[in-house]
């Protein structure tokens, strides 16, 4: 009946993971007590959980990534206590099963579920934005992408409960991950959980080409496309030429783990470096899918903080490109030990050195923004800071592994880790809390206290080199990745610093949940400074984001915007904005649908039952999942024009805070 599924799946016998079930047992049953006292189900199920809305999407999206954020950092300050502890005779406290489980853990859910989400919703929330749009192209797709994304977030942490993680690292390498040498449940918890996913972050690939090629308000030509979202295009490029490399590598290797087949394994003929090349073309493009939103990002906070417009806004573009194409084809880089062949690892080689061309284009630019710029360091403007100078240290560190040489010495040494954090934190995490900050006032219509965010900055710089310095220096001292114990006396001051630095990396953790909660409190209470009156927070908004209110209509633009250049809105505050809207027309808008949870209901159902063999239940997952598709299909009561009236009344109240914003100057 339940497959494979009995009893002795859960793991009773392991305190951390009993007491991890405990706390996420109480906080999701307070959250469910309260949602009931405050008889709150109604109003969630309609507004939030069936909306297609891109903007509550976003915040939804960034909900998960954050505590997907704290998830990932759990693992990450058990691997680094561990690591300060196991020394010589003591073997700390995480034996070596669970501690590969721990480090699988954390490259999994921060990969897929903190960076990717949190990528997502920033997609979610600027492009339409930008662009002038009302929504994104398919705005119930949009929706099932969300979906698709949570469930398998929860099916991987479920994981943790019934049955076990995978231990195979974050990319499941084969021979380690068949059947033969790993017959528990958890690689086939990563299998289904990233294929659901990946399928999630292909529509939204999808969708969001389609907007920004068919959606942009009437006079936006290209080159008048903000960075950011050039930034999106060029990420769901990637997103669509890779995103199917790794549906396929899921596929087969679990063909190989469910049918006994062999494409993975060298015996009958299969090849252990196929699944290395499959994965790894997905890979490397990844982490350039992960990057060029925050290089987006930091364009957009550059420009505005310093009061100018981008330096080289079109070799910002040029370059972005070039970052595609180049980021597409050095996928072998990974595996350069791997018996290629000199001709083909200095193809590679030299192929991955010339990024950094392109990239370092963009780093003086930003610079050149800033020169003679009248630079105000507000919270966004410190992460851009940090991030320059720590991405360029951690980028060096690639070049410097872009030689195949080298790289034999160096190839999954800690040297490697250090690099990948160098470059993730300092660029893609800086990145994207640099744009939550940023946007934040835009989405909800008062700003977060900005010296909380500078405090969560100066702990997370100064904790990045604290935990990640050392890590070169024992990778060139010969530390392997993966250890959970070693013997050698020079590593262990090290690793202590190291295990200092994420506690420094912890008290920034702390300071981004204190901003957020000072936040909600100014909120409730209205703090008038808190507030954002005029719709440009920032008061040096260029893109067309910020000519609306905050926080933004449910339907975007009272008008569909004219454009009239590169940077419409600042064009517009200096040359006089248009004139009141008097000829106003109803807006043509999508209903929310119970698609999308549903949906990702039977995809949670299918995935599990698979994980587990529970055939008949993957089978009516199915069945459900077909019937709400067609029954969708049918519906032709879609979608509604909003009156009138209601965006008259928007307007005038838009206007009347406008002009008190105007007099209190
Ligand atoms: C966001 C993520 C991200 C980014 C942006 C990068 C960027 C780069 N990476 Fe990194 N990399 C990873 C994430 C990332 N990487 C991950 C996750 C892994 C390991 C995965 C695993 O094994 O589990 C990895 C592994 C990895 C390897 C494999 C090593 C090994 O397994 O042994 C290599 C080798 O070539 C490499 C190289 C590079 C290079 C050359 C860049 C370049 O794009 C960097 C370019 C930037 C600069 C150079 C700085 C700015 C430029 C200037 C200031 C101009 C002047 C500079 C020069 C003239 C040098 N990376
Ligand atoms: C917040 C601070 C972080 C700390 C302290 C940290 C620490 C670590 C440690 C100790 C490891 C294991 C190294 C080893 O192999 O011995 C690791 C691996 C990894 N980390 Fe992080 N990390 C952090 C943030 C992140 C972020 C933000 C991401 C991605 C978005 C990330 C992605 C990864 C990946 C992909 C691995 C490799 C997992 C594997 O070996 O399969 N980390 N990290
Ligand atoms: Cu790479």
């Amino acid at each position: 009946m339940l497959g494979k599924l009995t009893l002795s799946a859960i793991p009773y016998d392991v305190p951390i993971l009993v007491g991890t079930f405990i706390g996420v047992a109480v906080i999701g049953i307070a959250v469910l007590a309260a949602v009931t006292y405050f008889k709150k189900w109604g109003y969630l199920w309609r507004e939030w959980l069936t909306t297609v809305d891109h903007k509550k999407l976003a915040i939804m999206y960034v909900i998960l990534g954050l505590v997907m954020l704290v998830r990932g950092f759990a693992d990450a300050l058990m691997m680094r206590t561990q690591l300060a502890l196991a020394y010589a005779g003591n073997p700390g406290y995480l034996p070596p099963h669970h501690y590969d489980q721990v480090f699988s853990a954390h490259g999994t859910i921060m990969i897929f579920f903190m960076a990717m989400v949190m990528m997502q919703a920033l997609f979610n929330f600027v492009v339409p934005l930008q662009i002038g749009a009302r929504d994104v192209a398919f705005p119930l797709i949009n929706s099932i992408s969300f979906y698709m994304t949570l469930v398998s977030a929860i099916l991987i942490n479920v994981s943790l409960f019934v049955g076990e993680f995978s231990n195979v690292g974050w990319l499941g390498y084969p021979p380690i991950s068949e059947l033969q040498f790993n017959p528990g449940v958890g690689v086939d918890y990563y299998i289904w959980s990233v294929q659901i996913s990946g399928i999630g972050t292909l529509l939204t690939g999808m969708n969001f080409l389609t907007t920004i090629i068919k959606l942009r308000a009437p006079g936006m030509k290209w080159m008048h496309i903000p960075v950011f979202t050039w930034t999106a295009f060029f990420a769901c490029i990637m997103i669509l030429t890779t995103f199917p490399v790794l549906t396929v590598s899921m596929a087969l290797l679990a063909l190989d783990r469910y049918v006994g087949m062999h494409f993975f394994t060298n015996d009958g003929g299969g090849s252990v470096m196929l699944y290395l090349n499959l994965i790894w073309s997905w890979g490397h493009p990844e982490v350039y899918i992960l990057i060029l939103p925050a290089f987006g990002v930091f364009s957009e906070i550059a420009a505005t903080f310093s009061g100018k417009p981008l330096f080289g806004y079109a070799t910002m573009v040029i370059a972005t490109g070039i970052i595609t194409f180049l980021g597409s084809i050095v996928w072998v880089h990974h595996f350069f030990t791997m018996g290629s062949g000199a001709d083909v690892n200095t193809f590679f080689g030299i192929m991955t050195m010339f990024i950094a061309v392109p990239t370092g284009v963009k780093i003086f630019n930003w610079l050149f923004t800033m020169y003679k710029g009248r630079v105000r360091f507000e919270g966004p403007m410190h992460w851009i800071v940090g991030f320059m100078i720590t991405f360029s240290i951690g980028g060096m560190t690639g070049v410097m592994m872009a030689m195949p040489a080298a790289d034999w010495v160096i190839h999954n040494s800690l040297f490697l880790v250090a690099h990948f954090h160098n470059v993730i934190i300092g660029g893609v995490f800086f990145g994207y809390v640099a744009g939550l900050s940023y946007w934040f006032p835009k989405a909800f219509g008062f700003k977060m206290r900005d010296v909380w965010g500078k405090w969560a900055f100066r702990f997370w710089f100064v904790g990045f080199y604290l935990s990640f310095i050392p890590l070169y220096a024992v990778g060139l001292e010969g530390m392997t990745r993966r250890m959970n114990h070693y013997d050698n006396p020079n590593w262990h001051p090290w690793l202590l610093v190291a295990c200092v630095g994420v506690f420094v990396l912890a008290a920034g953790v702390a300071c981004q949940v204190i901003q957020f909660v000072f936040a909600a409190f100014d909120a409730i209470n209205k703090k008038p400074d808190a507030m954002d009156l005029t719709g440009d927070n920032w008061g040096s908004g260029r893109t067309l984001e910020w000519s609306i209110p905050s926080p933004v209509p449910h339907y975007n633009f009272a008008r569909l915007p004219v454009i009239r250049g590169l940077d419409t809105f600042h064009i517009e505050k200096e040359l006089g904005r248009p004139a009141p809207l008097t000829e106003l027309e109803p807006i043509h808008m999508p209903k929310y649908s119970a698609v999308g949870p549903v949906l990702g209901a039977c995809g949670l159902v299918i995935g599990f039952a698979l994980v587990w063999h529970i055939w008949w239940a993957v089978v009516v997952g199915l069945v459900v999942a077909f019937i709400t598709v067609v029954h969708r299909s049918a519906n032709l009561d879609v979608d509604f024009y909003v009156p009138v009236e209601e965006i008259r009344a928007d307007e005038e109240a838009f206007a009347k805070r406008l002009a008190a914003a105007k007099a209190a100057e």
